[in-house]
C-alpha cells in the first residue's frame, strides 16, 4: 500500500537559519491520524509549514500518494490534497461564520459549497447556531472550529493542525479533541502538533516525538503516552 504521506530526510527552516528540521522521515497512511509532539522549540510547527510548503526545503522530499510536492508553492499543495491550519489568524473575523465556510470552498462549484457547508453545520451545530455572527465574536474554541470547517470546505486527503488547543481553556481543548476525532473517524487522515501532548496522543492513532529537529521516537501514540521514558524526557513528566 502506498503511504498517504511521505516525508523523506527533510532538512529545511528560515532564512539563515535553515536547518531547523535535521533530516525528518515520517510516513502516514491514508485515513491515519498522527500526533506531533515534543519540546519547545523542536520544530514540529515548521515541520508542518514544510509540508504545506511555507518553509522551503534544503534537503530532502515531500509526497502525497507518491507525487512529489516538494518545489510546489502552497496552492499547488493545497489542490493536491492538503490542507493547512494555522495557529493564528485562521479566520476572517469580520466575516461571518457562514460567510468563512464559503471562503473555504470559494474554488469550490457553487452548488457543492451551499452542500458542504450544510454537512458542517450538522457537524458542528455551533456553527450553524452562529451562522450570522462574525467570526470575532466567537470564542477561542469556537473559532477553532471554524478554522477547521474552513479547511475541510475542499474535502482534503490530509488535514494538518498547528497547535489547535493553544490558548484554550481545558474544557474548550476537550470539546475540540471530540471535534478533531470526529473528523478523523469520518476518514481524513491528520496530522496534529499539540503542547497538550498527552490529550493529542489520546486520540491519535500515531505518534511523532520531535527533538531539536529530529525524530526521537515514533509508534503507536498509546504506547508512547503510556511509556515513562518518553513522558519524562520529551513530554515533561
Ligand atoms: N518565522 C521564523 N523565522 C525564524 N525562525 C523561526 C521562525 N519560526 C520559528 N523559528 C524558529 O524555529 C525553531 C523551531 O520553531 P517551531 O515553532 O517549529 O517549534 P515548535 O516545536 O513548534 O515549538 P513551539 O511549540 O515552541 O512552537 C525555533 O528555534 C524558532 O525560534
Amino acid at each position: 500500500m502506498t503511504a498517504l504521506l511521505e516525508a523523506e530526510g527533510v532538512v529545511g527552516g528560515y532564512g539563515a537559519a535553515d536547518e531547523i528540521l535535521k533530516g525528518i522521515t515520517v510516513t502516514l497512511a491514508a485515513h491515519r491520524m498522527a500526533a506531533i509532539v515534543g519540546p519547545n522549540g523542536a520544530g514540529k510547527s515548521t515541520f508542518l509549514k514544510a509540508i504545506a510548503g511555507l518553509v522551503k526545503l534544503k534537503a530532502g522530499q515531500v509526497r502525497l500518494a507518491g507525487e512529489v510536492l516538494t518545489g510546489l508553492p502552497p496552492r499547488g499543495i493545497a489542490a493536491r490534497g492538503i490542507a493547512f491550519v494555522p495557529q493564528e489568524s485562521n479566520v476572517f473575523g469580520s466575516l461571518s461564520v457562514r460567510e468563512n465556510l464559503e471562503m473555504g470552498g470559494y474554488l469550490e462549484p457553487r452548488a457543492t459549497v451551499a452542500r458542504r457547508v450544510e454537512g458542517l453545520f450538522t457537524r458542528f451545530p455551533i456553527l450553524a447556531e452562529k451562522r450570522r455572527r462574525a467570526a470575532r465574536t466567537l470564542s477561542g474554541g469556537q473559532r477553532q472550529i471554524l478554522a477547521m470547517g474552513m479547511a475541510l470546505m475542499v474535502e482534503p486527503k490530509l488535514l494538518l493542525l498547528d497547535e489547535p488547543s493553544a490558548g484554550l481553556s481545558p474544557k474548550a481543548a476537550e470539546s475540540l479533541f471530540d471535534g478533531i476525532a470526529a473528523i478523523h473517524q469520518e476518514g481524513t487522515a491528520i496530522l496534529m502538533v499539540e503542547q497538550n501532548a498527552l490529550e493529542a496522543l489520546a486520540i491519535a492513532e500515531e505518534g511523532i516525538v520531535l527533538v531539536d529537529g529530529r525524530v526521537a521516537r515514533t509508534g503507536e501514540a498509546a504506547a508512547l503516552a503510556a511509556d515513562p521514558e518518553v513522558r519524562r524526557l520529551f513530554l515533561g513528566g
